[in-house]
């Protein structure tokens, strides 16, 4: 018992990783995870699963996405946790999330933190429309019509969390436009020169 009282307590170091559909925000998170010994949550991800698994929100999930809207954050944030709790690494990659002030209040609320830092992946829309469209990966929200959606909804609501990160200093902002190589470049020396990252098991 006492070894278990005595044991260290470390924080979680989490970075929440932003920007439009298609900016490549999955294609650094590999890359991250390769270097930095990240877990990676895509939101994204894990609602796919929810919809694959045919659990509760199954088919509310599916219609929001394919309506390029945003999922209630209760679902989202709860998918989260639940990773966020049974991972032995407490190095968090948020990939796709908070996604409107509505899910990074909610994740305050539930997790009760803040993330340490943020990443956006600034990319022009026309590119963004390009790379989602020659994505390949038969996703049902991968079409034009539901681009034009999402971008909307980027625009709307996920611009303000990133002007709300921004005002508190922690967010680093990457031109997602070069090769996948290049824009890891500006990546790297971010977590590279983060002592804080080292403390964490
Ligand atoms: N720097 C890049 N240049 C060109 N295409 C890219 C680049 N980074 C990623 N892609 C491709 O663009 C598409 C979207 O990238 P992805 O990482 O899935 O974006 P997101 O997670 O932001 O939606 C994928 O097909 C990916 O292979
Ligand atoms: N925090 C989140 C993340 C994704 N989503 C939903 O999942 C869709 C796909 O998100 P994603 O992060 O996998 O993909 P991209 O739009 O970044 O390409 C979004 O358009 C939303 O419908 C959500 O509702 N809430």
């Amino acid at each position: 018992m006492e070894r278990f009282l005595l044991q260290e307590q470390t924080e979680p170091f989490i970075t929440f990783v932003l920007g439009g559909p298609g900016s490549g925000k999955g294609t650094q998170c590999a890359k991250i995870v390769e270097t930095f010994g990240f877990k990676h949550l895509s939101a994204g991800d894990l609602l796919r699963r929810e919809i694959a698994s045919k659990s509760e929100y199954g088919s509310m999930i599916l219609n929001t996405i394919r309506e390029g809207k945003i999922v209630p954050s209760q679902v989202t944030v709860k998918l989260i946790q639940k990773e966020m709790e049974s991972s032995d690494n407490k190095k968090f990659l948020i990939d796709g999330f908070p996604r409107s002030e509505e899910n990074r209040m909610a994740f305050e609320k539930i997790v009760g933190t803040e993330p340490n830092v943020v990443l956006f992946f600034e990319c022009p829309e026309a590119e963004m429309v390009k790379r989602v469209l020659d994505r390949n990966e038969g996703r049902v929200d991968d079409n034009i019509d539901t681009i034009k959606k999402r971008l909307k909804v980027f625009e709307e609501l996920n611009l303000p969390v990133i002007n709300y990160y921004s005002e508190k200093g922690k967010v680093f902002k990457i031109n997602a436009v070069g090769t996948v190589d290049e824009i890891f470049e500006q990546v790297l020396p971010i977590f590279a020169a983060c002592e804080a990252i080292k403390q964490v098991a």
